[in-house]
């Protein structure tokens, strides 16, 4: 059967690292005897300048009728200018709002041969598995009121934090099914401390648990998690966290991994279609250059074959082959750290596609 899939290539290194896994993708399709039919879209700042629209109407309409997309990043200085109305990471919340991508899943592994990339020491971060699961369309993103105004001589800016019980046990419920086949065991990261919404997280949290017997939850403090991820990372398993709080523990966490370039992730609603991008922005500083990491990328579609066209087999093949590629010594320069051979994205890239053939 053909299966959809809408690639988002965006901006910055975006459409480096899509490119790389569009092909990994094909491979895939002649391997397994799978039809996939692409089609392009623009978002972002790459939209601002097409469409004078961060998420034109024609591009949330293909990913709705899409099986699947994948996205590459979006932003960059071009449209950096803080007295612009329309920002280019506007498109992206508004996609994932559009398509009620609530649960956004970061899986962060240690390749064993990428313990030493990391600047930490290796046994702090050998054999890390973790799996977060960050909240996507609510928390500081999305609350009303959001403003800026003048009162009393003063410039006032307000962003408002604000969860219902409903939005915190939909993804709390997933973190505990996730937990279930592997070590179950999930933390509940907050700031309970001081934030009502906090309280209510964890609250909600604690109530979902009821009805899972089988797994541990703790909870923690978001800035005590901050410090145990450097000094103890090992003991997590699944973490759940709101919108922000997971955006800025996934990008320490890749530390663990040894670079931001690794990481993929999938933003998954209640259907089956889902929104799959590494964890990384569009890297201003290496675009255009061919040096970009396009791992994060290409595990990412690998979740797009498995969490949206339900083929495991060929996710698996996908993983299996980036494992091998880094096994082989393939690294590209964000990854050198780790010793091997530095290979440009398009190189990397075709070596994952010849460990598929395989
Ligand atoms: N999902 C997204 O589209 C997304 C995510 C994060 C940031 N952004 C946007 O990206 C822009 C740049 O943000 P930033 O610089 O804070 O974060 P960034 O993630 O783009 O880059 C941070 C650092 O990591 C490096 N890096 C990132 N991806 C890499 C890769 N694949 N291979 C090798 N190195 C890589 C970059 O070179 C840079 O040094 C901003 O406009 C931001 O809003 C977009
Ligand atoms: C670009 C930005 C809106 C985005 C986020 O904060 O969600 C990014 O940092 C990410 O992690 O996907
Ligand atoms: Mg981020």
């Amino acid at each position: 059967m053909t299966k959809k899939i809408v690639l988002l290539p965006g901006d910055g290194v975006g459409p480096e690292v899509v490119r790389e896994s569009r092909a990994v993708l094909e491979q895939v399709g002649r391997t397994f005897g799978h039809t996939f039919e692409f089609s392009e879209h623009a978002i972002g700042g790459a939209a601002i300048d097409s469409h004078d629209d961060p998420l034109p109407k024609s591009t949330l309409d293909a990913c709705q009728a899409a099986d699947a997309v994948l996205l590459g990043a979006v932003g960059g200085p071009k449209w950096d200018d803080p007295k612009r109305k329309v920002r280019p990471e506007q498109g992206l919340l508004a996609l994932r709002r559009g398509l009620g991508l609530y649960a956004n899943l970061r899986p962060v592994r240690v390749h064993p041969k990428l313990a030493s990339a990391s600047p930490l020491k290796a046994d702090k971060v050998e054999g890390v598995d973790i799996l977060f699961v960050r909240e996507l369309t609510g928390g500081l993103y999305f609350g009303q009121p959001r403003l800026r105004e003048q009162r009393d001589g003063k410039v006032r800016a307000v962003d408002t934090l604000e969860y219902t019980d409903e939005e915190v046990r939909r993804v709390v419920r997933l973190a505990f099914r996730l937990a279930g086949p592997r070590r179950k065991r999930v933390t509940s990261v907050d700031k309970a401390n001081v934030l009502e919404s906090s309280r209510l997280w964890r609250e909600t949290a604690t109530e979902v648990h009821k009805e899972f017997a089988d797994i541990a939850l703790e909870h923690q403090l978001v800035d005590s998690c901050a410090m145990r991820l450097i000094t103890a990372a090992r003991s997590f398993d699944v973490i759940v966290t709101e919108n922000m709080f997971g955006d800025i523990l996934t990008d320490e966490a890749a530390v663990l991994a040894g670079s931001l370039g690794l990481l993929p992730s999938a933003s998954l609603g209640d259907g089956t279609n889902g929104v799959y991008e590494p964890i990384h922005g569009s890297a201003p500083d290496i675009a255009g250059k061919d040096i970009a990491n396009p791992t994060g990328t290409i595990l990412s579609a690998a979740m797009l074959l498995r969490h949206s066209l339900g083929l495991t087999a060929e996710a698996e093949a996908v993983e299996r082959a980036v494992d091998d590629v880094i096994n082989s010594g393939a690294r590209t320069a964000d990854m050198a750290g780790a010793g091997g051979e530095a290979l440009s994205t398009s190189a990397f890239g075709q070596r994952v596609i010849a460990a598929i053939r395989k």
